[in-house]
């Protein structure tokens, strides 16, 4: 069984349908990217999904039960990381983990979870005394604390600065590891293309192209593109497969030191698929 079933998943805000027929398959263990211009109705779908929104039209079932309908086991069953969470900003933070993860029976310990995000130097600190890239730091524990099945990361990233945002690739790889499935948004390629195995990409509502970051959008189909430099002039040519060329710029004395072989990259195809929304 998927960890995640929908089919025709439909939502209107007064009356403008901003879901528009959506279909998604996320099998157990695997790490689902959703990508999107801002208003594609990520976010409204990520919260049809983990229950916290009602929706117009379609099936869904997560983790086995319908979202719209499922109780407390089940919602400790799976982990939520929002884009903006709430305020409990007079606890510090080993405070705050505690409490949330006496909500679960068999949550992680406080303190690991707090090392895990790289807080521990924080773990006395009051919330609100936090950066924002601590306080999303903070919201992911509080998404992981109860050991979930299927985690949902809602741009979990914004606000990180480089080594966090490796850090949290570190973890979020980890937490694949042992098992956790995981639906993430993010409007970071990069962070897609790394983590991800199979991704989405929505557009107004509907899904304009689904695969893994190698084939998204046919990009494994692409022309490579080879440069190199002749007799200080340089030189490029597009080729499907490289293989050939290269054999035969081998053999003459052609300067190979500047060869680059370059696809266009993850973000050069999602552009071009949400073009018509640019
Ligand atoms: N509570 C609401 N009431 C009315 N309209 C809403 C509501 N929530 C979202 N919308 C609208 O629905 C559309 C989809 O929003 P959603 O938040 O799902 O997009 P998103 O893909 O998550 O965007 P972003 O990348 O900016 O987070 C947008 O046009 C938004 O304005």
């Amino acid at each position: 069984m998927n960890a995640i079933d929908v089919r025709g998943l439909r939502k209107s805000y007064r009356g403008t349908e901003v879901v528009r027929g959506i279909d998604l398959e996320v099998a157990r263990g695997e790490v689902f990217a959703l990508l999107g211009p801002n208003g594609a109705g990520k976010t409204t779908t990520t919260e049809i999904l983990e229950g916290h929104r009602r929706r117009d039209g379609g099936d869904a079932s997560v983790l086995g039960a319908d979202p719209a309908t499922a109780g407390p086991q089940w919602r400790a069953r799976i982990g939520i990381v929002l884009q903006d969470a709430d305020d409990a900003a007079d606890l510090t933070v080993a405070e705050m983990v505690r409490h949330i993860a006496g909500f679960y029976p068999d949550p992680r310990p406080a303190a690991e979870v707090i090392e895990l995000v790289g807080l521990t130097a924080k773990s006395k600190s009051r919330i609100r005394s936090l950066s924002g890239g601590q306080r999303r730091r903070l919201d992911v524990a509080l998404g992981i604390v109860g050991r979930p099945e299927l985690l949902f990361l809602d741009e979990p990233t914004t606000g990180f600065d480089p080594q966090a945002r490796r850090q949290f690739w570190d973890l979020i790889r980890e937490l694949a590891a042992e098992g956790t499935t995981i639906l993430l948004t993010t409007h970071y390629l990069e962070e897609a293309a790394v983590l991800a195995d199979r991704l989405a990409v929505l557009a107004d509502g509907r899904i304009v192209a689904e695969g893994t970051p190698a084939t998204l959008g046919g990009r494994a189909a692409e022309a490579a593109k080879v440069s190199w430099r002749d007799n200080g002039v340089l030189r490029t040519e597009q080729v499907d497969d490289p293989t050939e060329l290269l054999r035969k710029l081998v053999a003459t004395d052609a300067d190979l030191r500047s060869l680059t072989v370059t696809r266009p990259t993850l973000e050069d195809i999602y552009l071009e698929l949400i073009g018509g929304d640019k």
